[in-house]
């Protein structure tokens, strides 16, 4: 009988069934798992309510981080000249955003809208944050960056991008040197 047969299996390859199951179970579970975490769970799936917890603790940490975000750009030293950026990045220059006082108090940091950030060419390093100059306006420099060639003055650069409350462009722009005829309009 086809029972008997397979209850007489010898202990070595029960070992490699059990083995199999397990590492069946833990790659289902891990599947789950980041399922529930991009947040891709369909509506009529059964599970359903637990991604959406997931989702909801995902949210919280993002919305955590804005706050932190909104905090040090809004307090802080006006010693830097960023005092009224700070102001300012409360209400962008755009029809789009909100007022903070009209918002509740979760949702009092104005976020630009993605499409905003899109058109407006915005490194894609600044999408999705909070920035002390008003996402999308254009500016003249307040600081430039002036040295020889090889003088190091890209990992200058590098260095000062590392500060949330300063807003670098990605690649050099060679203004005076290479682009002065073009204008402030071009530079801004
Ligand atoms: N702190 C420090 N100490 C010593 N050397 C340093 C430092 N920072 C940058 N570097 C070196 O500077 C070179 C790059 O300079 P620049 O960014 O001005 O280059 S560029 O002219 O803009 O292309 C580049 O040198 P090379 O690697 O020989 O090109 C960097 O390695």
């Amino acid at each position: 009988m086809a029972f008997s047969r397979i209850s007489k299996l010898d202990p070595p390859c029960r070992g490699i069934f059990k083995k199999a199951a397990v590492m069946l179970c833990t790659l289902f579970t891990s599947l789950f798992l980041l399922h529930c975490f991009i947040g891709r769970c369909s509506t009529t799936s059964p599970v359903k309510a637990s991604s959406g917890r997931a989702v909801g603790l995902f949210e919280d940490f993002r919305s955590l981080r804005t706050k932190r975000l909104a905090h040090q750009w809004t307090s802080g030293s006006e010693l830097t000249g960023y005092g009224v950026a700070r102001r300012s990045s409360r209400v962008l220059a755009d029809e789009r955003t909100v007022q903070v006082s009209e918002l509740p108090e979760e949702e009092s940091f104005i976020l630009p809208q993605p499409d905003l950030v899109a058109s407006r060419k915005v490194s894609p390093r600044f999408a999705g944050r909070l920035s002390p100059l008003g996402e999308g306006s254009k500016k003249l420099p307040q600081a430039l960056i002036i040295g020889v060639k090889k003088g190091g003055t890209r990992a200058l650069l590098e260095f000062l991008r590392v500060h949330p409350d300063i807003r670098a462009v990605g690649a050099e722009p060679h203004f005076f040197d290479r682009n002065y005829d073009n204008g402030l309009e071009w530079y801004r």
